[in-house]
């Protein structure tokens, strides 16, 4: 020891390691450690070492330190050296007000627009169940929810609570009741598997492997599901792109994921989308975490990106001014370039301001943005996407989103980090690549879980909360507003209190996807005179569940194997499930119920649980 490192001391040149406290331990380090540190002290990261004491103490500490310093150097192209250096560049960038699309003119492009129910998305609707065969899913979840502050992992929470069913457990049934529709279309051909991917980072990743196999994998097979743990980068504590003390070890510099950018190497690298391309696949579809709602609009999507053959088909739903979603825009350089490209919501106003119009991200006559709001679900087509792949390796352009303390933007509310997101993957795209975006309606296709209640009663009036709350009681209208086009008589939704955000609550509706995928789905199911009043709770858990002439005033559960034929009819009537109001700030409830402001009480229901094969018949 001593002679390594007086060896080391010889042949060092001090000058580059001009910090007193690492000079102090020098002895305690490999070479290897010795060449990090050079490169942290040459690239302004001496504070690192501010509070280290002298050798002896901590030293192991010290040495992962620099095991921890040597994982971030070789997980970032260019190595660390190159990160401090982007960072500096992008922080100053944001310092200045500097707009990342300086050149371009945005204007709003033109998109598929889709009416729910009519025939058009019906035949979508019939060409997207065609196609989901050959479709891969690819879900992002390695983010923390920083702004839900939640303390489980998103996917584990309940979308909703009449059922209780997780969103990762709803997002797996709804894949595979897509597989076996459409299998089922396909005769002949032998029934294929979807794949999913699921992208989780340090955060996420333990927890939902155990979510997973502690369910059996909510009924895919484990093989069908692949795990891809991002890495996470450095955060940075100031302009100058200093690194973060970890404020829990200061032996360890803080790191936060990267952005669900990250996905795109990931499935590059682990060599996936080859194997995904030889079983078949053509589409690959990317989600989010938390949106209850997304595979309402996923058959209609998929549908516009077959029939359009679009390489990239972005959804979006109408955008109100300054909501927390993108805008898609179409961009157009001084120089001719155009490209059609998610605008950040962050990014939306300074752009407008900067160019078409001086008040930036407003409503314009129709009480929406004019520019679409992008949901971040993706529909990438296969083989222009691994072509693409091959040049860019995935890497996605960066930015950097600093929150300041103050108007002088010299410090930040808490360290920030460089980022990168999914949906800029169109950039390096030329300009003959046919790139698209699908418009639905919000109801349907969108509702996210991300802001906790204090938050979300700060929402301006009339812009989404995009709470537990609202997320929830958009599935409940969604299914009621389906069975209304079906001709099904609803309850009008009465105006609730929940945690300060004032809602509409719809009889309580939802159904598995195997009983229903589409409208037409729906349709067939569904016959005579129906209706369900507003306090009504009705869940059909079954594949071959039929309503028919029903006539439901309070709570009524039907769940049955898939080869039993169930007909439910006749009046019922009981007291029903009732929503008791719950204070975010009672902690004799767990979280979950918490955040959403309410719990049910299930007082009494009518229920059918049918477990053997024939035909049946529920009636009160
Ligand atoms: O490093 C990360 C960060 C995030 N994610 C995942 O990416 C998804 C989106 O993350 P967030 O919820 O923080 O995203 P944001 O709300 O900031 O914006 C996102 O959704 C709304 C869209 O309009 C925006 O354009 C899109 O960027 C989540 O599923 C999250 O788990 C990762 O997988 N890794
Ligand atoms: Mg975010």
């Amino acid at each position: 020891m001593v002679d390594f490192a007086a060896d080391q001391l010889a042949n060092l040149d001090m000058s580059e390691l001009d910090c007193p406290n690492l000079l102090k331990n020098l002895e305690i380090l490999s070479p290897d450690h010795v060449e990090l540190a050079k490169i942290l002290i040459q690239n302004g990261q001496s504070h690192l070492f501010n509070d280290w004491p002298e050798s002896g103490v901590d030293d192991d500490e010290k040495r992962a330190f620099f095991d921890q310093v040597a994982r971030l150097n070789a997980c970032y192209f260019g190595g660390l050296e190159q990160y401090i250096k982007n960072a500096r560049e992008l922080l100053a960038d944001s310092k200045a007000g500097k707009n990342p699309f300086d050149g371009f003119t945005p204007s709003v492009p033109t998109g598929e627009n889709l009416t729910f129910g009519d025939e058009n998305f019906i035949n979508y609707e019939e060409a997207g169940v065609k196609e989901a065969k050959n479709a891969a899913f690819v879900l992002v979840a390695g983010g923390l929810g920083e702004r839900l502050g939640y303390n489980g992992i998103k996917v584990a929470l309940p979308s909703e609570t009449s059922t209780g069913t997780c969103f990762l457990q709803l997002y797996i049934e709804y894949i595979l009741a897509l597989q076996e529709a459409s299998g089922k279309l396909a005769e002949g051909e032998t029934q294929k598997e979807i794949p999913l991917a699921i992208m989780t980072s340090d955060d996420t990743h333990a927890r939902t492997l155990a979510l997973l196999e502690s369910n059996a994998y909510f009924g895919m097979k484990p093989t069908q599901v692949t795990l891809l743990k991002q890495e996470k980068v450095a955060c940075l504590a100031d302009n100058d792109a200093r690194l973060a003390v970890d404020p829990q070890n200061k032996y360890r510099i803080q790191t936060k994921p990267h952005g669900h950018g990250d996905v795109h190497s990931l499935l590059f690298s682990s060599g996936l989308l080859n194997k995904w391309r030889d079983a078949g696949v053509k589409w690959v579809l990317f989600f989010q975490d938390t949106n209850g709602l997304l595979f309402k609009a996923i058959p209609a999507s998929l549908g516009v990106s077959a029939t359009k053959q679009y390489q990239v088909n972005s959804l979006a739903v109408p955008r109100k001014a300054k909501e927390a979603i993108g805008g898609i825009a179409k961009l157009t350089h001084a120089d001719g370039r155009t490209m059609v490209i998610n605008v950040e919501y962050n990014q939306l106003d300074p752009l407008l301001r900067a160019t078409i119009n001086p008040e930036g991200d407003v409503n314009c006559e129709t009480g929406f943005s004019p520019f679409p709001g992008n949901i971040n679900q993706l529909i990438l087509e296969l083989e222009s996407y691994i072509e693409e792949l091959k040049k860019t390796g995935g890497a996605i352009k960066e930015f950097v989103n600093p929150k300041y303390k103050d108007a002088t933007k010299t410090s930040f509310k808490s360290s920030t980090r460089l980022e990168c997101m999914m949906q800029d993957y169109p950039k390096t795209l030329p300009p003959t690549a046919r790139v698209g975006f699908t418009v639905m309606d919000i109801w349907l296709a969108y509702a996210p879980v991300k802001n906790n209640p204090e938050d979300a009663a700060k929402v301006p009036r009339g812009n989404p909360y995009h709470s537990a709350t609202s997320g929830e009681m958009a599935i409940y209208r969604a299914h009621s507003l389906i069975l209304k086009k079906a001709g099904v008589q609803i309850g009008d939704p009465i105006m609730h209190v929940f945690n300060g955000q004032e809602v509409e609550v719809w009889p309580r509706i939802v159904w598995k996807p195997k009983w229903a995928l589409t409208f037409s789905d729906v349709k067939r199911k569904i016959g005579g005179n129906c209706s369900v009043s507003q306090k009504s709770t009705m869940v059909l858990k079954g594949r071959n569940i039929l309503v028919e002439g029903l006539s439901l005033d309070g709570a009524l559960v039907v769940d049955s194997i898939d080869n039993a034929e169930v007909k439910v009819e006749g009046s019922t009537q009981n007291t029903g499930w009732i929503l008791e109001n719950v204070d975010y700030k009672d902690s004799s409830y767990p979280e979950e119920i918490r955040i959403r402001g309410f719990r049910i009480n299930k007082v009494e229901q009518l229920e059918g649980n049918f477990r053997e094969p024939g035909r049946h018949c529920l009636k009160p």
